[in-house]
């Protein structure tokens, strides 16, 4: 099956420097993320968040990344940085994360027990949710990690679009993608020379590897 009229959607997480974003957009990210979660080492504020939002390109989306931060918080974010989308990491439940006018997406960790559930669980855990993003991290722990995890864990059966996040790079994107048929990668460590600091050779090869991926013909 070909999949040339497929397009694996790009989300980079984890900017710091408005430079950065102006790049990822003319390179081809879909999506840019700001990290509000609080020990994270590219955490900003949201006056940060606010600047870069104006750096980015039309028909770029922002998404506002947290984790277990306090209603007050995401309210004020979403107040000024206008985010288009939210991504909770935490054991946030659909209440909190559906509470705040804007759609959501809710990270999986895949060491945790929720990934042993049938995957009909996690759209009755989640109802709102826009869809999952599936990732490495172990139930409470943070994310941002650079560790990849089984791809064969992935839930079947998911009914939302689901992003694939957890040390991916331009290494292993291409296998990655044609091994889980994501909607979306996302990236942070795989992307950077340093925590917060991105690299344009490592996003340009990024997306050149999940466009050779998205043309390759499955067997
Ligand atoms: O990026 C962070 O610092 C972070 C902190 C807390 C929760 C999630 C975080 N990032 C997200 O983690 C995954 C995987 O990142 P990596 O590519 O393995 O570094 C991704 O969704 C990031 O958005």
């Amino acid at each position: 099956m070909s999949r040339t009229l497929f397009r694996t959607r790009i989300k980079f997480c984890g900017f710091t420097r408005p430079g950065d974003v102006r790049l990822a957009c003319e390179l081809g990210a879909d999506a840019i993320g700001f990290v509000f979660a609080g020990d994270s080492p590219r955490r900003i504020q949201p006056e940060e968040a606010r600047a870069m939002r104006h750096a980015l390109a039309p028909l770029v989306d922002a998404v506002a990344l947290f984790m277990d931060n306090r209603a007050d918080t995401v309210k004020e974010v979403v107040r000024y940085v206008r985010p288009s989308l939210l991504q909770f990491h935490g054991s946030e439940d659909d209440a909190f994360c559906r509470g705040f006018g804007v759609p959501y997406i809710k990270a999986i960790p895949m060491g945790s027990e929720i990934t042993r559930q049938h995957p009909a669980a996690l759209q009755t855990l989640y109802p709102g949710a826009a869809g999952f993003l599936f990732d490495s991290h172990s139930s409470g722990g943070p994310g941002g990690s650079g560790r990849t995890f089984d791809w064969r864990k992935i839930p079947s059966g998911v009914q939302k679009p689901f992003m694939l996040a957890g040390g991916l790079s331009s290494a292993n994107v291409f296998d990655a993608i044609i091994g889980t048929l994501p909607w979306a990668v996302d990236v942070s460590s795989g992307i950077e020379s340093e925590p917060g600091i991105k690299d344009g050779d490592k996003m340009r090869a990024f997306v050149e590897e999940v466009r050779r991926a998205d043309c390759h013909v499955l067997d």
